[in-house]
């Protein structure tokens, strides 16, 4: 897909893809852009009667300059935290790639940039047929990844931005995540994975209370600027 989108993933669910998200949208709004945040699948969902409420959802909704319709922001909302694809299941409903790509194609037409957070990690399975990476793939949007700083995450790293690379997509660069207070030599970590991944360090995020409402830097929104539209993209 297009410079328009961007697909956040990440070593693993609860990293920090959705704080990422939120501080994109708001680094790609101060920027001078409109942009809007997509949850393909969110399972974790909170019962308003009819309506099915996710903390995703709403955290992209608040760092948007956009009024998006919610049928294209959040196409498929679940109530259990458990993987879409079984909730999906359990729900009766099968999760469309191209429906997901038409819900993409039209809230570019609304907004200027438009930040897509997957759900868990990379293969996360959608359906039984269908994973994250082939929804990205779907796509064809620049990938950003999100490594959540704890013990192990170098190989998660390492095996996501290969898994990408072999998909034939672009990581577009990559944000630190210090999830575990606690982490033996962080700097250090970091240092490997600066060495190792050929895509730029975007940011490090602090975990803090002011990461929730923060903006990624001019400079990071600059480097991802840098991404043109394939030419079969949206
Ligand atoms: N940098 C941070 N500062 C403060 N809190 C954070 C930070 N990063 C993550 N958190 C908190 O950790 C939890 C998990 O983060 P988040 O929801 O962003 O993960 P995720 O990767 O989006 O998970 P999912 O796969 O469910 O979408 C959330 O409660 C979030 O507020
Ligand atoms: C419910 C959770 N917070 C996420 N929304 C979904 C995580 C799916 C993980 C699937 C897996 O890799 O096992
Ligand atoms: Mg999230």
């Amino acid at each position: 897909m297009s410079s328009k989108l961007f697909f956040v993933t990440g070593t693993d669910t609860d990293v920090g893809k959705t704080v990422a998200s939120a501080q994109l949208i708001r680094g790609f709004v101060r920027a001078g852009f409109d942009a809007v945040g997509m949850k393909p699948a969110a399972s974790g969902c909170i019962r308003s009667g009819d309506i099915l409420i996710n903390t995703d959802v709403e955290m992209h909704r608040a760092a948007s300059n956009v009024q998006a319709p919610a049928a294209l922001c959040s196409p498929y909302l679940f109530e259990p935290a458990i993987s879409p694809h079984i909730a999906a299941h359990e729900a009766g409903i099968d999760i469309d790639l191209q429906h997901l790509k038409n819900c993409a194609e039209q809230l570019t037409r609304i907004a200027d940039r438009v930040i897509i957070e997957g759900a868990g990690g990379w293969f996360a399975p959608l359906s039984t047929q269908a994973t994250i990476a082939d929804l990205a793939t779907e796509l064809q949007a620049p990938v950003i990844m999100v490594v959540g700083m704890r013990l192990g995450c170098l190989n998660h790293a390492m095996l996501t931005a290969k898994a990408i690379e072999q998909q034939g997509l672009t990581l577009a660069g990559w944000i630190a995540n210090p999830v575990d207070p606690l982490f033996s030599r962080y700097a250090e970590n970091l240092a490997y994975l600066k060495q190792q991944l050929a895509a730029p360090l975007l940011a490090e995020l602090s975990y803090t209370p002011e990461a929730l409402n923060a903006a990624i830097s001019p400079a990071a929104i600059a480097q991802l600027e840098q991404f043109k539209s394939p030419p079969d993209s949206i």
